[in-house]
């Protein structure tokens, strides 16, 4: 067998090295290996700077980005062929020559109620700890139960969990997806619906990134896209990049297909949730993109703005 051949038949996927990054690696991997008999699909691990600056809350170093950057440098340098991403985790840009090609079936998008203590939300007494560094997931918290106290909340799912355990928080809220994937789905006490919790775009959704002009690999990845999570995150990373909120403003965005349409639910907040900015659209799933748009435009004359405003002083977001 020649070298090219050899090649040919491996496939190469940078990845961070957290338990739920390397489920979602391997998941990808298992998903090509049975797609294409033949095909071998290798790790390749990075770290990148979100998982060395862990006790910063994720609004003040810088957001997202810090968990893909050198993700995507690996690809930009052929060291790898595809990256794969918690969608919620994908920033709205990419590097010139870098695109999201695939979207796979997604998981439950919902937030999860995790304690020792208490079955619901509704059941802790006033002054309860809870824990999370989500400024989206504290701003519904706030709304709904201003009595408690929300303490931030850094690491991977299993330092959160252990950081619960130790009695440091009375609840925690954590994504379902993450962890339904790591096989802790019994540490759900109560998975919160878009009502009370409304998800992070594209939450509970990986989605595999790769170089735009490598054909070989954008057709291997085809058997994994998965339509309707496709168009379901396309409205709302539409929204969210239409607001060009970053992460430093609480953002909720959410859509269902329901008997072939499109709904989308939206909210922008303040942290402490005393502003809670909603909105809906519904229509075709062919309009998804322009659904996103505009509703982000309702939701930014509605108050949206004034929001962002403030958290930006004045300045446009980067
Ligand atoms: N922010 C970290 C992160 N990125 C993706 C998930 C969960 C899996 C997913 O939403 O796809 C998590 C953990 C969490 O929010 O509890």
């Amino acid at each position: 067998m020649t070298v090219t051949s050899m090649l040919d038949n491996v496939l190469r996927i940078a990845t961070r090295q957290s338990p739920l990054a390397l489920w979602q690696a391997q998941y990808v991997k298992q998903r090509l290996e049975v797609s294409h008999p033949g095909l071998t699909v290798e790790l390749v691990p990075m770290v990148t700077r979100g998982d060395v600056i862990l006790d910063t809350p994720l609004a003040k170093v810088g957001g997202k980005g810090l968990f893909v950057k050198e993700l995507e440098l690996a690809l930009l340098e052929n060291r790898a062929d595809i990256a794969v991403h918690s969608m919620k985790d994908v920033p709205v840009d990419f590097p010139e020559g870098l695109g999201l090609v695939t979207i796979c079936e997604r998981d439950d998008p919902r937030d999860a109620f995790v304690s020792n203590r208490y079955a619901s939300l509704d059941e802790m007494p006033h002054g309860s700890i809870v824990g999370t560094s989500s400024l989206r997931r504290q701003c519904q918290l706030a709304e709904r139960r201003p009595d408690l106290v929300i303490r931030s909340l850094r690491g991977n799912v299993g330092t959160r969990l252990s950081k619960l355990d130790n009695g440091e928080y009375d609840a925690i809220i954590l994504a379902v997806a993450g962890l339904n994937r790591l096989g802790l789905a019994s540490r759900v006490r109560m998975a919160l619906p878009p009502e009370i919790s409304l998800p992070a775009v594209g939450q509970g959704a990986v989605g595999v990134e790769c170089r735009l002009d490598d054909t070989r690999t954008r057709t291997l990845l085809e058997p994994l896209n998965h339509k309707d999570t496709a168009v379901r995150v396309k409205a709302e990373r539409a929204m969210n990049t239409h607001l060009e909120g970053g992460c430093q403003v609480p953002i909720g965005s959410y859509a269902e297909l329901i008997n072939g349409e499109i709904w989308l639910r939206g909210l922008v907040g303040s942290p402490d949730g005393s502003i809670q900015v909603r909105g809906e659209r519904r229509g075709k799933p062919e309009d998804a993109e322009q659904l996103g748009i505009s509703l982000a435009e309702e939701l930014l004359v509605n108050g949206a703005r004034a929001i962002l405003d403030e958290v930006y002083n004045g300045e446009a977001p980067v």
